[in-house]
């Protein structure tokens, strides 16, 4: 290789290195060390390296995020390991009758891990040597749709991990409610429907065939377990839950380890009067069992854990406006 590569090569592989770390900081870590303006002139020099050198494309050059084709359609993907959902419930009485249930199959006290319940899609992500090869809908929990290019296009995704770890990561994929409320705006400034709920808009816009248009709606994510426990250093969840945060993917900070199924209560009321503060919409908490041995124990229904059980928010009351208020 002539020496004037070898040193094209370095910088490239350093503004690789440097930008996705940038990104991270931006995305994951909401802490932006430099401004705007730096990352985009590293990132301009690092696509004219690229146009000039394209043999140093890397697939986990943050240029290679938005994909250039538009698909036919989505292929199939099966789950080898089902995404469960979750037995709701929703009040104190049931929380409690669930805490009883497992003290008494376990016949010991449990701790618990509360998490906020996220209300986006459920997605899967799969890594092979710390690179992502794959990314799937929940579908109907055995068998989704391969949304890989679109997946690649949420910059809180690592499309490469911080270990060379192999792994299927899951979790939630959301539209912060800001930028929910500037799509709608634009859309009704175009003439277009305008999505009910962030839910819907995340869901629209990864059933995008063209990963162009997901790349601007600004989606992120919160990931919260892995498709096999085995393949965590961890035995808890709330371990989990950091490991996961050490590899480089976003987890939600709320999280709180509860001890007690009082302390659950209380951390269900804190975040039923916090909900509205939040950049992101929650439709409750998901309490799990911690030790991932004691998870087993328990098991599954057929169609979710015995470990874990959602506590559902009663609908947010819609604001009312000084508009709606009978006044005669
Ligand atoms: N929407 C959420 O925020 C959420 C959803 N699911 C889970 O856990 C899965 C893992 C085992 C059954 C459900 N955790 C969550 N935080």
């Amino acid at each position: 290789m002539k020496v004037v590569e070898q040193s094209i090569v370095k910088r490239a592989k350093e503004l690789r290195n440097q930008l996705n770390q940038y990104s991270y900081e931006y995305y994951v870590k909401d802490d932006p060390s430099v401004e705007d303006f730096v990352y985009d002139s590293l990132y301009q020099e690092l696509v004219k390296i690229e146009n000039n050198h394209p043999e140093l494309v890397s697939e986990d050059s943050p240029t290679q995020r938005v994909g250039g084709r538009v698909l036919e359609g989505f292929e199939k993907v099966e789950h080898d390991i089902p995404l469960y959902s979750l037995n709701d419930v929703f009040n104190k009485e049931d929380i409690i009758a669930f805490d009883k249930r497992v003290q008494k199959a376990l016949n010991r006290q449990v701790s618990y891990t509360c998490e906020l319940k996220i209300d986006g899609l459920s997605v899967s992500l799969r890594y092979e040597n710390g690179k992502l090869v794959q990314g799937a809908t929940r579908g109907d929990g055995t068998v989704g749709e391969d949304i890989t290019e679109n997946l690649r296009t949420v910059r809180s995704i690592p499309l490469q991990l911080k270990n060379s770890v192999s792994l299927e990561a899951r979790g939630e994929c959301y539209m912060p409610k800001k930028s929910f409320m500037r799509l709608n705006q634009h859309r009704e400034e175009e003439g277009q429907d305008v999505f009910a709920n962030p839910r819907n808009a995340a869901a629209g816009s990864l059933r995008q065939l063209d990963s162009k248009i997901t790349a601007k709606r600004n989606l992120s994510t919160f990931l919260y377990s892995v498709a096999d426990t085995g393949s965590l250093a961890s035995s808890t969840q709330f371990d989990a839950l950091q490991e996961l945060a050490d590899l480089g993917f976003q987890t939600n900070q709320e999280r709180k380890l509860c001890h007690s199924i009082d302390e659950v209560w209380d951390y269900i009321e804190d975040f039923q009067e916090k909900r509205g503060d939040l950049s992101y919409e929650i439709d409750g908490v998901v309490i799990k069992v911690n030790d991932f041995d004691q998870q087993e124990k328990l098991g599954y229904t057929v169609k979710a854990p015995r470990w874990a059980i959602a506590y559902k928010f009663p609908p947010e009351e819609a604001q009312t406006t000084i508009q709606d208020i009978q006044w005669t």
